[in-house]
């Protein structure tokens, strides 16, 4: 059987002197869609970073397909697959639209270029534009965008949907759920939007003070009141 795109064994990571994450494992097969949900501050943010390479790895493995890529730097990990878009869409403001995209590319032809427009439409439109001009929403697209043309395996999503409007929740889910339909990718989503988190992934994980505290189907999560009152602080899922 081929590896797991994905395989986190026994993970921990912190900040300084204190671990945040503490013996996290799971796998998502491929293809597969995993929401990582919990209250504030119980890690998730964390989780992602401390697997782009960004925050400080304790122990554990972090296995991306065949390769255990817990020790690279955070470039390498891009470069073998890892694609993240952290929540604070780190796109260039003072490049425009088109120049954000080129730095993406990474050594692939300008025609991928159109990879992007098709993906995100609008983003064709505002090409001209400066990063700082864009709405928050299409920040997120940019920075996706960027991201997913350097072909990652694995794409790390955090809080995409942060203070945007529905109409664009709903664009932007659209065009996640078509990635990881025809782009054949395994995608991480971590989303404080339930409702849509669970509508797009086929697996959940609910992190309770940087551990897994349940894990399960949508439909499983969606029937289980108590974790859900007592791990995500919400009365009921619709
Ligand atoms: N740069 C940092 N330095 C020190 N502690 C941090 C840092 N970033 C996060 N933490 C702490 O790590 C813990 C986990 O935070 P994290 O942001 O990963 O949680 P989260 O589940 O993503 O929360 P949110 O939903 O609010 O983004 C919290 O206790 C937080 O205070």
């Amino acid at each position: 059987m081929p590896a797991a795109p994905l395989e986190i064994r026994n993970l921990s990571s912190g900040y300084g002197p204190t671990r945040v994450i503490e013996d996290v494992s799971f796998s998502v097969a491929a293809g597969s869609r995993l929401a990582v949900l919990g209250r504030n501050g119980m890690g998730k943010t964390s989780l992602f970073s401390t697997l782009a390479g960004q925050t400080k790895r304790y122990g554990g493995e972090i296995r991306l397909g065949e390769r255990d890529i817990a020790a690279l730097p955070s470039a390498a990990r891009a470069i073998a697959g890892l694609g993240y878009v952290p929540q604070t869409r780190d796109i260039f403001p003072t490049l425009t639209v088109e120049e954000n995209i080129f730095v993406g590319l990474k050594g692939r032809s300008k025609d991928a270029l159109e990879e992007a427009y098709a993906m995100f439409p609008r983003l064709k439109e505002r090409r001209r534009n400066l990063g700082s001009q864009l709405s928050g929403g299409e920040q997120q697209m940019l920075s996706t965008a960027r991201t997913i043309l350097g072909q990652p395996t694995v794409l790390l999503l955090d809080e995409p949907l942060e203070g945007l409007a529905p109409v664009i929740c709903e664009e932007l889910m659209a065009a996640f759920s078509r990635l990881a339909q025809t782009g054949d990718m395994t995608i991480l989503l971590v989303e404080q939007r339930i409702q849509s988190a669970l509508d797009f992934a086929d697996h959940v994980i609910i992190m309770e003070r940087g551990r897994i505290a349940w894990r399960g189907t949508p439909v499983e999560l969606s029937a289980d009141k108590q974790a859900v009152e007592e791990l995500l602080g919400v009365g009921g899922l619709h």
